[in-house]
């Protein structure tokens, strides 16, 4: 049937409609309100004020997990200070965000400020290390008198922290004696902060706020503001949100994936031409995500993180998890002898097994040991079974190995 418009018949012209403003469910579509976090807003506010009278802000450190509304809530309160500034003599701001990515170095992170500041160009390279400091100092003493630095993944500096030591003393030292300059460090690392150097801690360390997971009651308000814009009236069944809501508090509460389930649930229904979003839409909405999250996260595991996955796997297919460092050791050890590959000593097989509780793969659950002091970790795998051994699979090198598990966790009804 022709609708007057002459694209009956192109598949593009589906005749269902689930979206009302799909814009509102995109990564980078800017919330007005967070009332879920009205009490860090304020805390942040509180860090930032000395700015307006005159003096540099607190340095701030906000910690939590991803999806937590970090840089929300700091971009929501950053856009309040410099309204303020613009209709005040009082605060002459500049603001340079930048994120020191995976791996950075002062140095490199020196680089990423220059070319934010300069914003065109190449990252300056090629000459040493406080070279590059004086060149940021240069650009730096360009801006306006109260400058606030935003670093999102600070602790991908890693132990090259020279730069976190330098810059809030850069007014005292005289490298930017008419400035007041701060410095706000996002990060997912919860023991970033512990191993921050003493005098970085010193110099950097003035406040810092705790992102804590969101809960499934504020993980469906979010969903239900964003909802009302989202989507046309009456199209959510009401299970939908809820277990939207559910799953992600289930996994690390984060916003971020609520708002994905739900918007791949939509799209999910409007692909099959269907007028409502309905529960099993989310059930197969989280098991795409959760496909294609695992799939991103492997490609990027280095081969001794991939033994040490598949070591636990192995433990888990066995029902023998969650699975002390030496039981996991020993099944690794079993697995490279397999292959015939360079074998780790258990500390570094421990280190791997973290950097994987770290990525997402693993739980990995701290026990203190008492009075023997120290303590010792117990690792699960995190990750769903089947889909894990169906993205192992796929790689020849171990492929064998992972065959052998499939039947393991078949017989035991695992799979
Ligand atoms: N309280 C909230 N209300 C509405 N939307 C929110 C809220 N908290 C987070 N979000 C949304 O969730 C998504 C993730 O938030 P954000 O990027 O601020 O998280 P983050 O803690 O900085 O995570 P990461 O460390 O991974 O960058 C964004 O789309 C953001 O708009």
């Amino acid at each position: 049937m022709d609708d007057g418009t002459g694209i009956a018949n192109n598949p593009y012209g589906s005749t269902v409609e689930i979206f009302a403003d799909e814009s509102v469910l995109k990564e980078d579509w800017q919330p007005e309100e967070l009332p879920e976090r009205e009490d860090e807003l304020e805390e942040i506010r509180n860090s930032l004020a000395p700015a307006t009278r005159g003096v540099n802000a607190h340095n701030l450190f906000l910690y939590g997990k991803t999806g937590q509304g970090k840089t929300v809530a700091i971009d929501h309160e950053l856009d309040l200070l410099k309204e303020f500034a613009s209709g005040t003599e009082k605060l002459e701001l500049s603001v340079v965000k930048t994120s020191a990515n995976n791996q950075s170095t002062s140095y490199q992170l020196a680089a990423h400020l220059i070319k934010e500041i300069r914003g065109t160009g190449k990252k300056p390279s090629g000459i040493d290390q406080q070279s590059m400091f004086d060149l940021l100092y240069d650009e730096l003493r360009s801006l306006n008198e109260t400058i606030i630095i935003v670093v999102d993944e600070i602790d991908s500096i890693g132990s090259n922290d020279d730069l976190l030591y330098e810059l809030p003393r850069a007014r005292k030292n005289g490298h930017l004696e008419d400035h007041w300059i701060s410095v706000i460090g996002i990060s997912n690392d919860l023991e970033f902060r512990d191993n921050l150097s003493p005098k970085v801690k010193d110099s950097l360390y003035d406040s810092e706020i705790e992102f804590a997971p969101y809960n499934a009651n504020q993980l469906t308000s979010i969903l239900e503001r964003r909802a009302e814009r989202a989507f046309i009236d009456g199209v959510l069944t009401d299970d939908v949100i809820p277990l939207c809501a559910a799953f992600a508090a289930q996994d690390e509460g984060s916003a971020r994936q609520a708002i994905r389930l739900l918007y791949k649930a939509g799209e999910i229904a409007l692909n099959n031409e269907q007028e409502t979003v309905e529960e099993s839409h989310v059930r197969e909405a989280r098991d795409i995500l959760e496909r294609k999250r695992i799939e991103e996260g492997m490609r990027s595991l280095t081969t001794q993180d991939q033994f040490a996955l598949l070591s636990v796997v192995a433990l888990e297919t066995a029902e023998e998890t969650p699975a002390r460092t030496r039981q996991v050791y020993q099944k690794y050890k079993s697995i490279v002898t397999r292959l015939d590959s360079n074998q780790l000593v258990e500390r570094r097989v421990r280190d791997h097994l973290q950097s994987l509780g770290m990525q997402g793969f693993l739980i990995a659950e701290t026990r203190n040991r008492g009075i023997q002091g120290g303590n010792h970790y117990r690792f699960e795998l995190k990750t769903d079974l089947e889909a894990t051994l169906e993205i192992l699979s796929e790689d020849s090198r171990i492929d064998e190995i992972v065959a052998d598990l499939v039947d393991i966790a078949t017989a035991n009804g695992l799979v």
